[in-house]
């Protein structure tokens, strides 16, 4: 069987960056990541800029000066300042070119035409120097960086308008199972409520994946077997859930097996997600993701979601691990490395009850997985612990 980590590097190894790239308008580009380099247009700020409300002086070695004249922001004027002289400025207005300081207005004490400074100004004071923040022709950001309500902010004080991204992946879900049915019927005897395919959706919208299609298919080889054709070769990703396993209609292997793809593995020694599958057919990425809900949802994060990230051009795309300590008592029963939900809070981590692969409830209530690596059998309060923030 495959040992995680020999899972974890194969996957990334069979993923590369999509070469499709695209232009679109920097409004729509929240969660795309960035396909070039982004230059600034412009020095920001674009000009001297005045940090406050105050007063700009023609020199700093006094304390008394005549008011001459008022710049407001928008301005397009460079009024004339000379040694003795301030002029009534706010901030974000442009500084006039002779000006040597600022000073806020609290500072001040206007008598009649002059204003009279509490203390000596220091040079530059509450000035925001011409492209203190970017200069033209600097990198505003990175290829590979994934585009976030702030980056949308800053690219436009740049006055970019467009920028080149990665295409992000179709992807496919692909629910098996004859006891699977809609929320909003009622159940009959060995009926389940159908779960992994809303639930993986919206694992993938939150992580800003949004070109999705679900389906659903009997435990039936041929009604398998021609949906995993059709997806195949329309979509870049294909998530199955269930099916995957030894069972005599588990058919997802068989079909696959039968459509030619390119196997890269089949188990893991993990738990939960053992049966997880990955293969490869031309471009398309497919997971065998276990059905069990909170297998198909472990492998998810932890192999799909990199895999997705990859692909649509993340340079972080790998998983955010840190290690910290533990508050719970935790033994292992058998030999596979373990993935288990929990509540990371103030640096500590509490594995929750209720860890079967069948139950969603913990996943709920986590916001982080612990992984317990082949060779670690126990968990002691106070011991060191590996976790995988959950996004
Ligand atoms: N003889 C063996 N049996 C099993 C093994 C094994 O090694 N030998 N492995 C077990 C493990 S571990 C897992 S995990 C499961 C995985 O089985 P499948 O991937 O084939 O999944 P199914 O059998 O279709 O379903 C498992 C379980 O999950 C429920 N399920 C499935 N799909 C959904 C869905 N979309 N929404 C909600 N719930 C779903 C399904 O009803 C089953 O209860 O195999 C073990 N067996
Ligand atoms: O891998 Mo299964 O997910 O252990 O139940």
């Amino acid at each position: 069987m495959t040992s995680v980590e020999q899972a974890l590097l194969l996957v990334d190894t069979y993923t590369k960056t999509t070469e499709k790239t695209t232009a679109i308008t920097l409004s729509q580009s929240l969660g795309f990541v960035l396909a070039k380099d982004i230059l600034s247009p412009i020095n920001m700020p674009p000009f001297r800029q005045s940090a406050m409300d105050g007063y700009a002086l023609g020199s700093i070695e006094e304390k008394t000066f005549s008011l001459v004249g008022e710049v407001q922001a928008g301005d397009d004027q460079n009024p004339n300042i000379i040694k003795g002289e301030a002029i009534r400025i706010f901030t974000g207005a442009p500084v006039p070119s002779g000006a040597k300081a600022v000073v806020m207005q609290e500072k001040v004490t206007i008598e009649g035409r002059n204003i009279v400074l509490d203390e000596f100004s220091t040079p530059d004071s509450n000035i925001r120097p011409e492209g203190e923040q970017i200069k033209k022709g600097e990198i505003a950001l990175t290829k590979g960086t994934a585009i976030t309500p702030a980056g949308i902010g800053y690219l436009a004080t740049l006055g970019i308008t467009h920028v080149e991204v990665y295409q992000k992946p179709s992807i496919a879900i692909i629910a098996t199972g004859n006891e699977l049915i809609p929320p909003g019927q009622d159940l009959k005897h060995g009926q389940i409520y159908e779960s992994n395919s809303v639930m993986l959706s919206a694992a993938l919208q939150a992580s800003g994946f949004t070109d999705i299609e679900c389906h659903k298919v009997e435990d039936n080889y041929e009604a398998t077997r021609s949906l995993l054709q059709r997806v195949i070769e329309q979509y870049d990703v294909v998530l199955i859930s269930g099916g995957i396993s030894v069972g005599d209609y588990d058919f997802v292997g068989k079909a696959l097996q039968d459509l030619k793809v390119e196997e890269v593995f089949y188990k893991v020694k993990q738990k939960p997600g053992k049966p997880l599958y990955f293969a490869k057919k031309n471009n398309t990425t497919i997971f065998a993701l276990p059905g069990n809900p909170a297998s198909s949802l472990s492998c998810f994060y932890i192999y799909a979601l990199p895999t997705l990230n990859k692909i649509s051009g993340l340079a972080a795309y790998k998983l955010k691990q840190s290690t910290r300590i533990s508050n719970s008592t935790y033994s292992k029963k058998g030999q596979r490395s373990e993935f288990l939900k929990a509540i990371v809070k103030d640096q500590q981590v509490t594995i929750l009850d209720g860890q079967a692969s069948s139950m969603l409830r913990s996943f709920a209530l986590s916001n982080a997985l612990v992984y317990l690596p082949e060779e670690t059998s126990e968990i002691k309060v106070g011991d060191p612990i590996q976790v995988i923030d959950l996004p």
